[in-house]
């Protein structure tokens, strides 16, 4: 998946910033919430961007900043910091700085979280006036149930079991009001379709006429801009 979710991203800030958006002399600022190992992070720091990865988890942190000292390059423009995204928040209100990055991204980390609305108002906090927020995570459906939880997590045992809570999982159209009511607008969600035969992922066409929602039954990527 993260191929297709870091092109997607590429994408669209090319089309807000402009074809030289991501090259290191722009020196355009991102910050990555929730970045885990740093699989999204390192590819975005390698683009071009000047990359903040935080995670809430110490481990996370550690191996992240393992990992990212076997690419000497990434040392100019990664940084990793463990602290959480509203806590960066409260540090950057405090200081009198916030909102100061030109894209924040949260990949597969809200439907972790037990306040989804407050989550979401801190990732638009951390963002610029008019700079995107992207987000990715997984619809509340029946084919969500089999793709994320009954076959990897109970068939295949590929990731442990009680990863994901379905009862957590949001529809575009939830995010999109926690969205709206955080002061943003949502510019277009895609489906992030897993193709198991292929080992793939593609990403969903932009228009469904007949059945708008065909593409976002599962895992999807939500781009937003601040007001
Ligand atoms: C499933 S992992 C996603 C990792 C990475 N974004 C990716 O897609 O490869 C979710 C991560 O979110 C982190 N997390 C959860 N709540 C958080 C918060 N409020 N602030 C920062 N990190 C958080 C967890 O510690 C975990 O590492």
């Amino acid at each position: 998946m993260n191929k297709t979710r870091v092109k997607y991203i590429r994408q669209i800030l090319e089309d807000l910033y402009g074809k030289d958006a991501v090259t290191k002399k722009r020196g355009l600022s991102l910050v990555d919430v929730g970045c885990g190992g740093g699989l999204a992070t390192e590819s975005l720091a390698r683009m071009g961007l000047k990359v903040l990865g935080i995670d809430a988890s110490h481990e996370n942190i550690a191996i992240a900043s393992i990992h990212a000292q076997n690419d000497p390059m990434l040392s100019n423009n990664l940084e990793y910091r463990q602290v959480t995204a509203e806590q960066l928040v409260s540090e950057s209100v405090n200081s009198g700085r916030d909102g100061v990055f030109d894209a924040v991204v949260s990949l597969e980390v809200i439907e972790h979280v037990n306040d989804p609305l407050s989550f979401v108002q801190s990732l638009v906090n951390l963002a610029k006036p008019n700079a995107p927020i992207f987000i990715s995570t997984i619809n509340r459906t029946i084919l969500s149930f089999m793709v994320d939880i009954l076959v990897p997590e109970y068939i295949l045992r590929v990731i442990p079991s009680g990863t994901h809570d379905f009862q957590k999982f949001i529809t575009p159209d939830e995010l999109s009001i926690m969205i709206t009511n955080s002061g943003a607008n949502t510019l277009d969600t895609r489906g992030l379709i897993l193709n198991p035969i292929f080992n793939n992922c593609y990403l969903s066409p932009k228009h469904f006429d007949l059945l708008p929602d065909a593409g976002v039954q599962a895992n999807y990527i939500l781009v937003a801009r601040k007001k």
